[in-house]
Protein backbone atom coordinates (compact mmCIF):
# COMPACT_ATOMS: atom_id res chain seq x y z
CA UNK A 1 0.00 0.00 0.00
CA UNK A 2 2.94 2.16 0.72
CA UNK A 3 4.32 1.93 -2.88
CA UNK A 4 0.27 2.19 -3.99
CA UNK A 5 0.38 5.63 -1.94
CA UNK A 6 3.38 7.01 -3.82
CA UNK A 7 2.06 6.01 -7.22
CA UNK A 8 -1.83 6.57 -7.49
CA UNK A 9 -1.24 9.88 -5.27
CA UNK A 10 0.34 12.74 -4.19
CA UNK A 11 0.05 11.92 -0.69
CA UNK A 12 2.88 10.83 1.74
CA UNK A 13 2.76 7.70 3.40
CA UNK A 14 0.79 9.58 6.82
CA UNK A 15 -0.88 7.03 8.63
CA UNK A 16 -3.66 8.38 7.88
CA UNK A 17 -3.13 8.14 3.70
CA UNK A 18 -2.04 4.47 3.71
CA UNK A 19 -5.43 3.71 5.71
CA UNK A 20 -7.30 5.51 2.82
CA UNK A 21 -5.31 4.64 0.07
CA UNK A 22 -5.96 1.10 1.48
CA UNK A 23 -9.74 1.56 0.96
CA UNK A 24 -8.67 2.91 -2.91
CA UNK A 25 -6.52 -0.23 -3.14
CA UNK A 26 -9.45 -3.22 -1.98
CA UNK A 27 -12.18 -1.34 -4.04
CA UNK A 28 -9.77 -1.90 -7.04
CA UNK A 29 -8.20 -5.61 -6.47
CA UNK A 30 -9.12 -8.69 -7.20
CA UNK A 31 -11.25 -10.29 -4.77
CA UNK A 32 -8.50 -13.06 -4.22
CA UNK A 33 -6.57 -9.93 -2.14
CA UNK A 34 -6.65 -10.44 1.65
CA UNK A 35 -6.32 -7.67 3.43
CA UNK A 36 -5.16 -6.99 6.36
CA UNK A 37 -4.43 -3.60 6.05
CA UNK A 38 -7.43 -0.88 6.50
CA UNK A 39 -9.07 -0.72 10.16
CA UNK A 40 -12.35 -0.78 7.79
CA UNK A 41 -14.91 -1.42 10.60
CA UNK A 42 -16.86 -4.97 9.40
CA UNK A 43 -19.99 -3.86 8.11
CA UNK A 44 -21.84 -7.38 9.32
CA UNK A 45 -22.03 -5.26 12.21
CA UNK A 46 -24.13 -2.40 10.95
CA UNK A 47 -27.39 -2.67 11.95
CA UNK A 48 -29.11 -1.64 8.45
CA UNK A 49 -29.59 -4.13 5.76
CA UNK A 50 -31.65 -2.21 2.86
CA UNK A 51 -32.78 0.43 1.51
CA UNK A 52 -35.22 2.11 -1.15
CA UNK A 53 -35.99 5.08 -2.21
CA UNK A 54 -39.25 6.39 -3.97
CA UNK A 55 -38.53 8.62 -6.84
CA UNK A 56 -41.34 11.42 -7.65
CA UNK A 57 -40.85 10.27 -11.13
CA UNK A 58 -42.12 6.40 -9.45
CA UNK A 59 -39.00 4.88 -10.11
CA UNK A 60 -37.53 3.17 -7.21
CA UNK A 61 -33.65 3.90 -5.93
CA UNK A 62 -32.66 0.39 -4.27
CA UNK A 63 -29.67 -1.10 -2.14
CA UNK A 64 -29.48 -4.49 -1.65
CA UNK A 65 -27.56 -6.30 0.77
CA UNK A 66 -24.23 -5.98 -0.70
CA UNK A 67 -24.31 -2.06 -2.24
CA UNK A 68 -25.60 -1.61 1.82
CA UNK A 69 -22.70 -2.89 3.11
CA UNK A 70 -20.64 -0.77 0.68
CA UNK A 71 -22.65 2.77 1.15
CA UNK A 72 -21.80 2.30 4.74
CA UNK A 73 -18.35 2.21 4.83
CA UNK A 74 -15.43 4.52 3.94
CA UNK A 75 -14.31 5.09 0.71
CA UNK A 76 -12.29 7.15 -1.49
CA UNK A 77 -11.05 10.73 -0.50
CA UNK A 78 -11.51 11.59 -4.07
CA UNK A 79 -15.15 10.29 -4.25
CA UNK A 80 -16.47 7.18 -5.58
CA UNK A 81 -15.32 6.62 -8.98
CA UNK A 82 -18.69 6.14 -10.80
CA UNK A 83 -19.87 9.19 -9.50
CA UNK A 84 -17.08 11.14 -10.73
CA UNK A 85 -17.01 9.56 -14.26
CA UNK A 86 -20.36 10.34 -14.56
CA UNK A 87 -19.47 13.84 -13.15
CA UNK A 88 -16.56 14.04 -15.62
CA UNK A 89 -18.82 13.54 -18.65
CA UNK A 90 -20.82 16.10 -17.92
CA UNK A 91 -18.57 19.04 -16.99
CA UNK A 92 -16.77 17.68 -20.46
CA UNK A 93 -20.36 18.20 -22.53
CA UNK A 94 -21.57 21.37 -20.74
CA UNK A 95 -18.05 23.35 -20.70
CA UNK A 96 -15.94 21.52 -22.95
CA UNK A 97 -12.98 22.45 -21.13
CA UNK A 98 -9.91 22.99 -23.16
CA UNK A 99 -7.48 21.32 -20.63
CA UNK A 100 -9.92 17.77 -20.52
CA UNK A 101 -7.01 16.80 -23.10
CA UNK A 102 -3.90 18.16 -21.68
CA UNK A 103 -1.42 15.79 -19.76
CA UNK A 104 -2.22 15.08 -15.99
CA UNK A 105 1.61 16.73 -15.21
CA UNK A 106 0.18 20.21 -17.41
CA UNK A 107 -2.84 20.73 -15.42
CA UNK A 108 -5.44 17.98 -17.20
CA UNK A 109 -8.82 18.45 -15.93
CA UNK A 110 -9.56 16.55 -12.89
CA UNK A 111 -12.40 16.69 -10.38
CA UNK A 112 -13.48 15.46 -6.84
CA UNK A 113 -16.53 15.01 -4.89
CA UNK A 114 -17.07 17.12 -1.73
CA UNK A 115 -19.58 17.75 1.17
CA UNK A 116 -21.25 20.38 -0.74
CA UNK A 117 -19.63 23.46 -2.33
CA UNK A 118 -18.95 24.82 0.46
CA UNK A 119 -16.81 22.20 2.01
CA UNK A 120 -14.72 22.91 -2.00
CA UNK A 121 -14.46 26.36 -1.46
CA UNK A 122 -13.11 25.78 1.97
CA UNK A 123 -9.95 23.17 1.08
CA UNK A 124 -9.41 25.13 -1.74
CA UNK A 125 -8.76 28.47 0.22
CA UNK A 126 -7.22 26.37 2.63
CA UNK A 127 -5.03 25.49 0.07
CA UNK A 128 -3.98 29.03 -1.81
CA UNK A 129 -4.37 31.13 0.90
CA UNK A 130 -1.74 32.30 3.29
CA UNK A 131 -1.35 35.12 5.94
CA UNK A 132 -1.22 38.34 4.46
CA UNK A 133 -2.12 37.10 0.65
CA UNK A 134 -4.08 39.60 -1.15
CA UNK A 135 -7.21 37.94 -2.37
CA UNK A 136 -9.52 39.65 -4.97
CA UNK A 137 -13.43 39.05 -4.82
CA UNK A 138 -16.43 41.15 -6.16
CA UNK A 139 -18.12 42.16 -2.88
CA UNK A 140 -21.07 41.95 -1.77
CA UNK A 141 -20.77 38.04 -1.82
CA UNK A 142 -21.53 34.65 -0.47
CA UNK A 143 -21.39 35.21 3.59
CA UNK A 144 -20.21 31.68 3.68
CA UNK A 145 -17.14 32.60 1.36
CA UNK A 146 -16.47 35.31 3.90
CA UNK A 147 -16.27 33.26 6.87
CA UNK A 148 -14.03 30.68 4.89
CA UNK A 149 -11.58 33.27 4.04
CA UNK A 150 -11.26 36.18 6.99
CA UNK A 151 -9.64 33.48 9.73
CA UNK A 152 -6.98 32.96 7.11
CA UNK A 153 -5.89 36.20 7.56
CA UNK A 154 -5.63 37.46 3.71
CA UNK A 155 -6.53 40.71 2.81
CA UNK A 156 -9.59 40.88 0.98
CA UNK A 157 -9.61 43.20 -1.95
CA UNK A 158 -12.65 44.48 -3.86
CA UNK A 159 -13.39 44.81 -7.13
CA UNK A 160 -15.84 46.56 -8.32
CA UNK A 161 -18.87 45.46 -9.84
CA UNK A 162 -22.63 45.69 -11.06
CA UNK A 163 -25.73 43.91 -11.99
CA UNK A 164 -23.39 42.52 -14.82
CA UNK A 165 -20.96 40.87 -11.84
CA UNK A 166 -17.65 42.04 -11.90
CA UNK A 167 -16.22 45.31 -13.95
CA UNK A 168 -13.21 44.44 -16.02
CA UNK A 169 -11.79 48.11 -16.04
CA UNK A 170 -12.32 48.04 -12.28
CA UNK A 171 -10.15 44.63 -11.89
CA UNK A 172 -7.19 46.31 -14.35
CA UNK A 173 -8.03 49.32 -12.03
CA UNK A 174 -6.89 47.59 -9.02
CA UNK A 175 -4.01 45.43 -10.56
CA UNK A 176 -2.16 48.38 -11.73
CA UNK A 177 -0.65 48.70 -8.43
CA UNK A 178 1.65 45.82 -9.48
CA UNK A 179 4.13 45.25 -12.45
CA UNK A 180 2.61 42.19 -14.08
CA UNK A 181 6.44 41.17 -15.30
CA UNK A 182 7.21 41.14 -11.63
CA UNK A 183 4.22 39.21 -10.39
CA UNK A 184 6.40 36.19 -9.45
CA UNK A 185 9.70 38.05 -7.36
CA UNK A 186 10.01 36.77 -4.36
CA UNK A 187 8.49 38.73 -2.09
CA UNK A 188 5.61 40.23 -4.65
CA UNK A 189 2.84 41.17 -2.93
CA UNK A 190 0.44 40.75 -6.32
CA UNK A 191 -2.81 38.67 -5.66
CA UNK A 192 -2.84 35.10 -6.80
CA UNK A 193 -6.42 34.07 -5.99
CA UNK A 194 -9.55 35.76 -7.25
CA UNK A 195 -13.03 34.54 -6.57
CA UNK A 196 -16.33 35.40 -8.14
CA UNK A 197 -19.68 34.20 -8.51
CA UNK A 198 -20.27 34.19 -12.03
CA UNK A 199 -23.90 32.87 -12.77
CA UNK A 200 -27.09 34.51 -9.99
CA UNK A 201 -24.70 35.62 -7.44
CA UNK A 202 -25.46 35.68 -4.36
CA UNK A 203 -26.66 38.26 -2.72
CA UNK A 204 -26.46 40.06 -5.71
CA UNK A 205 -28.52 38.04 -8.41
CA UNK A 206 -25.74 39.05 -11.07
CA UNK A 207 -24.98 36.91 -13.34
CA UNK A 208 -21.44 37.94 -15.48
CA UNK A 209 -21.37 38.47 -19.67
CA UNK A 210 -19.53 36.18 -21.94
CA UNK A 211 -17.50 39.14 -22.74
CA UNK A 212 -16.77 40.84 -19.17
CA UNK A 213 -15.39 36.57 -18.48
CA UNK A 214 -13.35 36.90 -21.02
CA UNK A 215 -11.63 40.26 -20.38
CA UNK A 216 -11.27 39.12 -16.84
CA UNK A 217 -9.82 35.85 -18.24
CA UNK A 218 -7.17 37.76 -20.09
CA UNK A 219 -6.27 39.97 -16.68
CA UNK A 220 -5.63 36.76 -15.16
CA UNK A 221 -3.45 35.31 -17.29
CA UNK A 222 -1.47 38.79 -17.17
CA UNK A 223 -0.79 39.08 -13.59
CA UNK A 224 -0.74 34.76 -13.73
CA UNK A 225 -3.43 34.60 -11.40
CA UNK A 226 -6.23 31.63 -10.18
CA UNK A 227 -10.00 32.22 -10.51
CA UNK A 228 -11.84 30.63 -8.49
CA UNK A 229 -15.59 30.19 -10.56
CA UNK A 230 -17.73 29.29 -7.68
CA UNK A 231 -20.98 28.71 -9.75
CA UNK A 232 -23.69 27.18 -7.62
CA UNK A 233 -26.62 28.42 -9.50
CA UNK A 234 -25.41 27.75 -12.85
CA UNK A 235 -28.17 25.43 -13.42
CA UNK A 236 -30.56 27.76 -12.48
CA UNK A 237 -29.84 29.98 -15.33
CA UNK A 238 -32.03 30.90 -17.58
CA UNK A 239 -30.62 28.23 -20.77
CA UNK A 240 -32.74 27.14 -22.85
CA UNK A 241 -32.34 23.74 -23.06
CA UNK A 242 -31.74 22.41 -26.64
CA UNK A 243 -32.10 19.08 -27.74
CA UNK A 244 -29.88 18.40 -30.97
CA UNK A 245 -29.76 14.93 -32.52
CA UNK A 246 -30.73 13.59 -29.14
CA UNK A 247 -27.63 15.13 -27.84
CA UNK A 248 -28.73 17.09 -25.02
CA UNK A 249 -26.49 20.21 -24.99
CA UNK A 250 -27.18 23.40 -23.16
CA UNK A 251 -27.11 26.83 -24.89
CA UNK A 252 -25.60 28.70 -22.00
CA UNK A 253 -26.48 32.50 -21.44
CA UNK A 254 -22.60 32.62 -21.12
CA UNK A 255 -19.67 30.49 -21.40
CA UNK A 256 -18.12 29.58 -18.20
CA UNK A 257 -14.74 30.21 -16.85
CA UNK A 258 -13.62 26.49 -17.37
CA UNK A 259 -14.95 26.43 -20.85
CA UNK A 260 -12.48 29.30 -21.75
CA UNK A 261 -9.39 27.68 -19.51
CA UNK A 262 -6.46 27.14 -21.76
CA UNK A 263 -3.94 27.63 -19.16
CA UNK A 264 -5.47 25.59 -15.99
CA UNK A 265 -5.78 28.81 -14.18
CA UNK A 266 -9.37 27.71 -13.37
CA UNK A 267 -10.88 26.01 -9.87
CA UNK A 268 -14.54 26.09 -10.20
CA UNK A 269 -16.88 24.16 -7.53
CA UNK A 270 -20.31 23.09 -8.63
CA UNK A 271 -23.24 22.08 -6.43
CA UNK A 272 -26.35 20.28 -6.21
CA UNK A 273 -27.72 21.80 -3.25
CA UNK A 274 -29.94 23.76 -5.95
CA UNK A 275 -31.03 21.44 -8.32
CA UNK A 276 -31.14 17.65 -6.46
CA UNK A 277 -31.02 18.45 -2.73
CA UNK A 278 -29.17 21.10 -0.44
CA UNK A 279 -28.91 18.04 2.74
CA UNK A 280 -27.44 15.34 0.86
CA UNK A 281 -24.51 18.23 0.58
CA UNK A 282 -23.06 17.36 -3.09
CA UNK A 283 -20.95 19.62 -4.72
CA UNK A 284 -17.80 19.65 -6.72
CA UNK A 285 -14.08 20.86 -7.43
CA UNK A 286 -12.93 20.67 -11.03
CA UNK A 287 -9.41 22.38 -11.38
CA UNK A 288 -6.32 20.94 -12.59
CA UNK A 289 -4.92 17.66 -11.07
CA UNK A 290 -1.99 18.83 -9.36
CA UNK A 291 -4.49 21.26 -7.35
CA UNK A 292 -7.71 18.87 -7.62
CA UNK A 293 -5.01 16.50 -5.84
CA UNK A 294 -3.94 18.72 -3.01
CA UNK A 295 -7.73 19.61 -2.62
CA UNK A 296 -8.06 15.72 -2.00
CA UNK A 297 -5.06 15.26 0.78
CA UNK A 298 -7.16 18.47 2.53
CA UNK A 299 -10.39 16.02 2.74
CA UNK A 300 -8.17 13.42 3.73
CA UNK A 301 -7.11 15.08 6.84
CA UNK A 302 -10.39 16.32 7.41
CA UNK A 303 -13.50 14.63 6.65
CA UNK A 304 -12.09 11.90 4.83
CA UNK A 305 -14.56 11.81 2.35
CA UNK A 306 -18.15 12.64 1.28
CA UNK A 307 -20.85 10.22 2.80
CA UNK A 308 -20.54 6.94 0.30
CA UNK A 309 -24.43 5.90 1.21
CA UNK A 310 -25.11 9.86 -0.72
CA UNK A 311 -22.91 9.39 -3.20
CA UNK A 312 -24.04 6.18 -4.12
CA UNK A 313 -27.66 7.37 -3.88
CA UNK A 314 -27.02 10.87 -6.63
CA UNK A 315 -24.94 8.00 -8.83
CA UNK A 316 -27.66 5.45 -9.27
CA UNK A 317 -30.25 8.63 -9.67
CA UNK A 318 -27.91 10.05 -12.27
CA UNK A 319 -27.12 6.67 -14.10
CA UNK A 320 -30.86 5.78 -14.29
CA UNK A 321 -31.47 9.39 -15.50
CA UNK A 322 -28.64 10.08 -18.01
CA UNK A 323 -26.97 13.35 -19.27
CA UNK A 324 -30.51 14.12 -20.96
CA UNK A 325 -33.05 13.09 -17.89
CA UNK A 326 -30.36 15.12 -15.83
CA UNK A 327 -30.92 18.29 -17.56
CA UNK A 328 -34.62 17.71 -18.41
CA UNK A 329 -35.35 17.70 -14.42
CA UNK A 330 -32.85 20.62 -14.40
CA UNK A 331 -35.43 22.34 -16.91
CA UNK A 332 -38.37 21.73 -14.41
CA UNK A 333 -36.54 23.40 -11.47
CA UNK A 334 -35.91 26.76 -13.86
CA UNK A 335 -39.20 27.08 -14.38
CA UNK A 336 -40.18 26.64 -10.55
CA UNK A 337 -37.43 29.73 -9.98
CA UNK A 338 -38.67 31.49 -12.89
CA UNK A 339 -42.10 31.73 -11.76
CA UNK A 340 -41.07 32.76 -8.31
CA UNK A 341 -38.71 35.35 -9.94
CA UNK A 342 -41.32 36.58 -11.45
CA UNK A 343 -43.45 37.11 -8.57
CA UNK A 344 -41.09 38.39 -6.75
CA UNK A 345 -40.50 41.50 -9.15
CA UNK A 346 -43.95 41.88 -9.90
CA UNK A 347 -44.61 42.01 -5.86
CA UNK A 348 -41.50 44.55 -5.61
CA UNK A 349 -42.87 46.90 -8.82
CA UNK A 350 -45.93 46.93 -6.32
CA UNK A 351 -44.80 47.68 -3.28
CA UNK A 352 -41.65 49.03 -3.42
CA UNK A 353 -41.28 51.18 -6.41
CA UNK A 354 -41.41 54.31 -4.39
CA UNK A 355 -39.24 53.08 -1.75
CA UNK A 356 -36.25 51.21 -3.36
CA UNK A 357 -34.55 49.97 -6.65
CA UNK A 358 -33.37 46.64 -7.98
CA UNK A 359 -32.41 44.61 -10.57
CA UNK A 360 -34.45 41.50 -12.13
CA UNK A 361 -32.14 39.13 -11.67
CA UNK A 362 -32.03 36.10 -14.62
CA UNK A 363 -30.20 33.28 -12.42
CA UNK A 364 -30.07 32.42 -8.93
CA UNK A 365 -32.56 32.52 -6.04
CA UNK A 366 -32.08 36.37 -4.52
CA UNK A 367 -32.79 39.74 -5.25
CA UNK A 368 -30.69 42.78 -4.10
CA UNK A 369 -32.76 45.66 -3.14
CA UNK A 370 -31.42 48.93 -2.24
CA UNK A 371 -33.62 51.12 0.02
CA UNK A 372 -33.80 54.27 -0.77
CA UNK A 373 -33.54 57.22 2.21
CA UNK A 374 -31.77 54.14 4.26
CA UNK A 375 -27.80 54.54 5.37
CA UNK A 376 -27.79 50.84 6.80
CA UNK A 377 -30.38 48.47 6.98
CA UNK A 378 -29.05 46.22 10.10
CA UNK A 379 -31.49 47.79 12.63
CA UNK A 380 -34.28 48.00 10.74
CA UNK A 381 -33.98 44.68 9.27
CA UNK A 382 -33.08 42.94 12.56
CA UNK A 383 -35.72 44.64 15.28
CA UNK A 384 -38.29 46.53 13.07
CA UNK A 385 -38.72 43.94 10.45
CA UNK A 386 -38.84 41.08 13.08
CA UNK A 387 -41.71 43.16 14.42
CA UNK A 388 -43.67 42.75 11.54
CA UNK A 389 -42.78 39.80 10.91
CA UNK A 390 -40.76 39.84 7.71
CA UNK A 391 -37.42 37.75 7.30
CA UNK A 392 -34.92 39.51 5.50
CA UNK A 393 -30.99 39.70 5.59
CA UNK A 394 -29.29 42.86 6.04
CA UNK A 395 -26.67 43.86 3.06
CA UNK A 396 -23.70 44.08 5.55
CA UNK A 397 -23.07 40.50 6.28
CA UNK A 398 -22.15 40.25 2.31
CA UNK A 399 -19.59 43.03 2.55
CA UNK A 400 -15.87 42.67 3.07
CA UNK A 401 -16.42 45.06 6.38
CA UNK A 402 -19.99 44.01 7.90
CA UNK A 403 -19.91 46.82 10.47
CA UNK A 404 -20.14 49.39 6.86
CA UNK A 405 -22.99 51.18 6.56
CA UNK A 406 -25.55 48.99 3.71
CA UNK A 407 -28.24 49.98 2.43
CA UNK A 408 -29.23 46.90 0.47
CA UNK A 409 -31.40 44.00 1.90
CA UNK A 410 -31.19 40.21 0.25
CA UNK A 411 -34.50 39.22 -0.57
CA UNK A 412 -34.68 34.69 -1.34
CA UNK A 413 -37.31 34.01 -3.59
CA UNK A 414 -36.72 30.32 -3.05
CA UNK A 415 -39.21 28.83 -0.45
CA UNK A 416 -41.94 31.08 0.15
CA UNK A 417 -45.02 31.44 -1.85
CA UNK A 418 -45.74 33.94 -4.33
CA UNK A 419 -48.65 35.25 -2.03
CA UNK A 420 -46.38 35.13 1.01
CA UNK A 421 -43.52 37.06 -0.35
CA UNK A 422 -46.66 39.44 -1.65
CA UNK A 423 -47.98 40.31 2.26
CA UNK A 424 -43.94 40.05 3.34
CA UNK A 425 -43.14 43.07 0.90
CA UNK A 426 -46.92 44.92 1.75
CA UNK A 427 -45.24 44.66 5.43
CA UNK A 428 -41.37 45.68 4.31
CA UNK A 429 -43.01 49.02 2.99
CA UNK A 430 -44.80 49.96 5.62
CA UNK A 431 -41.95 49.78 8.04
CA UNK A 432 -39.79 51.45 5.47
CA UNK A 433 -42.01 54.20 4.98
CA UNK A 434 -42.63 54.41 8.89
CA UNK A 435 -38.54 54.65 9.01
CA UNK A 436 -38.64 57.17 6.50
C1 LIG B 1 -22.42 31.41 -3.81
C2 LIG B 1 -22.51 30.20 -2.94
N1 LIG B 1 -21.47 29.33 -2.93
C3 LIG B 1 -21.53 28.21 -2.17
C4 LIG B 1 -22.65 27.92 -1.41
C5 LIG B 1 -22.65 26.62 -0.59
O1 LIG B 1 -23.57 25.73 -1.15
P1 LIG B 1 -23.50 24.16 -0.87
O2 LIG B 1 -23.15 23.52 -2.17
O3 LIG B 1 -24.84 23.77 -0.37
O4 LIG B 1 -22.43 23.91 0.16
C6 LIG B 1 -23.74 28.80 -1.39
C7 LIG B 1 -24.92 28.51 -0.52
N2 LIG B 1 -25.60 29.65 -0.04
C8 LIG B 1 -26.39 29.60 1.07
C9 LIG B 1 -26.54 28.47 1.84
C10 LIG B 1 -27.40 28.51 2.99
C11 LIG B 1 -27.56 27.38 3.80
C12 LIG B 1 -28.40 27.44 4.90
C13 LIG B 1 -29.06 28.62 5.23
C14 LIG B 1 -28.91 29.75 4.44
C15 LIG B 1 -28.08 29.71 3.33
N3 LIG B 1 -27.91 30.83 2.51
O5 LIG B 1 -28.58 32.00 2.80
C16 LIG B 1 -27.09 30.82 1.42
O6 LIG B 1 -26.96 31.84 0.71
C17 LIG B 1 -23.68 29.94 -2.19
O7 LIG B 1 -24.71 30.80 -2.24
Amino acid sequence: CLIICISTSVCDPHPLCLYLCEAELQQRSPPSMISLAGGAPNPNTFPFQLASIKMKNGQTLTFDETVMKRALQYSASNGIPELLTWMKNLQKNLHNPPTAGYAPENGQMDMCVTTGSQEGLCKVFEMLVNPGDNVLLDAPTYSGTLATLQPLGCNLINVPSDQHGMIPAGLKEVLSQWDPSEVHKPGSTAPRVLYTIPNGGNPTGASMTSQRKQEVYELARQYDMLIIEDDPYYFLHTYKLIHVMSLCIWQPWAPTFLSMDVDGRIIRTDSFSKILSSGLRIGFVTGPKPLVDRVVLHIQASTMHTSTFTQLMVSQLLHSWGQEGFLQHIDGVIEFYRTQRDAMISSADRWLKDVAEWHAPSAGMFLWIKLKGIADTQQLIMKKALEKEVLLVPGGVFMINSSDPCPYVRAAFSLSTPEQIDEAFRRLSSLIKEAL
